[in-house]
């Protein structure tokens, strides 16, 4: 239980930016493929939705089967559909409390990254890649939607390190007093400052002549990743602490 202290969740949390920056350039490969969102574009006979959502349920009812959501690190879009994973379990460490299990806020990471984040970095038009564009969004969202939800681990290592500041406000259902105490307003502007320069960093067309390398032009406006994280994912990852939280003396 000891691999999860502030800093290592913290690690944790910056090597995720990675691969959401990473999921944001890919996605603006592709224009917007309005088809790909459309409910009434897919005529499969027992299906009915759109093909992010056929791509999305499909995918995770195999993912599930090769036990993608055994580890608490995972929440499922479509947890309705999932039946039981089919591989030898792994013994994760048993470190969230049991109520952790019933968090799970991919509705509304879904409605914000269709209807707010797509249209903010995404050019109009279509290419007819639906199939690629809704794999790429399938990607960009599971990563949004692990390090939101990892919120619960950061929950859970805060409230280890000083349970006698956590537990009246639990005990109250001060969710205002909760969040208060779990922020810390300068990690923020630095994660915010260290998302922007990783997108302006990987976002760059490199050369190999490397006096070139800041002239070229950038894959993808830098702001919408700090955007995105200003605006969303830090709000969502302590909207998730505080729900944990709420539930650790349960
Ligand atoms: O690092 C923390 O302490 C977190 O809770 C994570 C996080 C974030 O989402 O980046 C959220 C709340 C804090 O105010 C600072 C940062």
């Amino acid at each position: 239980e000891n691999e999860y202290t502030l800093d290592t969740v913290r690690e944790t949390l910056v090597r995720q930016e990675d691969t959401i920056v990473f999921g944001l350039i890919e996605r603006s490969k592709f224009p917007f493929n309005s088809q790909t969102y459309d409910q009434n574009y897919l005529q499969i006979p027992g299906f009915c939705g759109s093909l992010v959502e056929f791509v999305f349920t499909n995918t995770e009812i195999v993912q599930a089967k090769a036990g993608r959501y055994k580890n608490p690190e995972e929440n499922p879009f479509f947890p309705e559909n999932l039946s039981l994973s089919l591989v030898p379990s792994y013994p994760f460490t048993k470190f969230l409390h049991p109520g952790a299990a019933s968090i799970n806020i991919n509705k509304s990471l879904w409605k914000m990254y269709f209807h707010d984040l797509l249209p903010l970095f995404v050019a109009s038009g279509d290419d007819g890649n639906y199939a690629q564009t809704a794999a790429s969004d399938l990607s960009l969202l599971q990563a949004i939607s692990k390090r939101v939800h990892y919120g619960k681990f950061v929950a859970e290592v805060k409230f280890r390190e000083s349970p006698q500041d956590y537990e009246p406000l639990i005990r109250s259902k001060d969710k205002e007093g909760l969040m208060k105490l779990l922020t810390f307003k300068s990690v923020e502007e630095m994660v915010k400052k260290r998302v922007e320069k990783k997108a302006t960093l990987f976002g760059q067309d490199i050369s190999l002549n490397s006096s070139d390398d800041s002239k070229g032009k950038q894959k993808f406006d830098p702001s919408v990743a700090s955007k995105l994280y200003e605006k969303w994912v830090i709000p969502l990852t302590k909207e998730v602490q505080v729900e944990y939280l709420l539930r650790r003396l349960d």
